[in-house]
């Protein structure tokens, strides 16, 4: 369950990714695990993230987990089966966290249902539920028998606005009760990522949760590629960022290491990266709009779950074909005092940005863009 040893997989050294084992790179698990053993860069050994000692404030070290998870039955079962297999699946997974003294655990991006959002299918939204439904109820116990933060990104359907349908991620405190939810702010248009079919921007901005543990914010998925995302959640106060996702090899792989850490960098925060395992397949084929023949999976989800430091470090990451629990100590205080160290927030230059923001929205706006005069004599 826990993150392999880093080695190749036996029989599999120094083999392409064509004829490794099932989803592994090069026969080691994971992007991470081949840079680490091919790099070996002191930034890549780190499962606690220590800070300086204090005078004035004790240390605030918590315990973070990272589930990432295939689903557990095909897709053509009966739905009732599904959930009920994948929370079966999950229990065990989220016993083994709350055993390991886990203070705050984040699961997948909808993590109680297949991705099915490729197929434009609207039965799947039979899996949303209201924000107190089953899952969180489900989660509910687990979070005051663990005395654990448990934050769960689902499916919703909101019950008192037309029945309307989110991607959400409800947070529950570690006494059992609902905190509050985050709704997915960026809503994709790319691939088979046909998610705008289902559910619209998220209209609950950029809220900090203030856990018994820390300040901890949800980006759900695509919103790691846009930077002020991030920030917004680094503004509001966030010390730990959360970004649970479903993510396929072919489309993000490359920038899956880079986009987090940056985040954690540019923000002076805590990043917790997760994504899903395996290789989907639907009972319809669909097709991509873009020429080639239709399919019946989505791709290989590449697991590869992580942590990112603001001081530039991270954790190795899960494997890439495999389930997994990430668990990792982490001084908050480390988040203040790389503040201190680099000055991000004192030279950001806000307002310059805003003055920029607020005329780019006008629709007479201009770019600022000076032209060398000597380019147009010549044309
Ligand atoms: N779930 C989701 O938003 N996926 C979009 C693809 C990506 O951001 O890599």
């Amino acid at each position: 369950m826990a993150s392999s040893n880093g080695k190749p997989v036996p029989g599999e050294e120094g083999k392409t990714p064509a004829v490794a084992a099932e989803g592994s790179i090069g026969g080691y698990e994971s992007l991470h695990r081949l840079l680490e053993a091919n790099l070996s860069p002191e930034l890549f050994k780190a499962f606690r993230f220590s800070a300086d000692k204090e005078f004035l404030r004790q240390a605030r070290v918590v315990r973070v987990g990272l589930i990432q998870n295939s689903i557990a039955v095909p897709t053509t079962c009966h739905f009732a089966d599904q959930k009920k297999a994948i929370m079966e699946k999950i229990k065990p997974i989220i016993d083994a966290a709350g055993a390991s003294g886990v203070n705050i655990l984040c699961l997948q991006e909808a993590w109680t249902m297949p991705f099915a959002f490729c197929t434009r299918e609207k039965r799947w939204c039979e899996f949303a539920e209201p924000v107190d439904g089953e899952s969180t109820q489900f989660l509910q116990e687990l979070a005051q028998k663990y005395n654990m933060v448990i934050v769960s990104p689902m499916l919703e359907r909101d019950v008192n606005h037309g029945e309307t349908v989110w991607n959400t991620a409800v947070v529950i405190g570690n006494s059992g009760n609902i905190i509050g939810i985050h709704r997915k702010n960026h809503i994709p248009r790319v691939g088979d990522f046909n998610e705008s079919t289902y559910y619209m921007e998220g209209d609950t901005g950029h809220p900090v949760f203030e856990t018994a543990y820390g300040k901890i914010a949800v980006n759900i998925c695509y919103g790691r590629h846009h930077p002020l995302n991030w920030l917004a959640f680094g503004l509001n106060g966030a010390e730990i960022v959360f970004n649970p996702s479903a993510t396929v090899g072919e489309l993000s792989e490359p920038m899956w290491p880079i986009e987090a850490r940056n985040a954690a960098i540019a923000n002076t925060y805590f990043v917790g990266s997760i994504n899903r395992v395996g290789t989907e397949v639907f009972p319809n084929p669909f097709t991509s709009g873009d020429g080639k023949p239709q399919h019946a999976d989505f791709g290989h989800f590449y697991g590869s779950s992580h942590f990112s430091a603001p001081d530039a470090s991270c954790t190795p990451s899960l494997s890439r074909y495999r389930d997994g629990l990430m668990i990792s100590d982490m001084d908050l205080n480390l988040c203040r005092q790389i503040k201190d160290k680099w000055a991000f927030r004192m030279t950001a230059r806000y307002g310059m940005y805003a003055s920029l923001l607020s005329e780019y929205l006008k629709p007479d706006f201009k770019p600022q863009v000076i032209s060398d005069p000597l380019i147009k004599k010549r044309s």
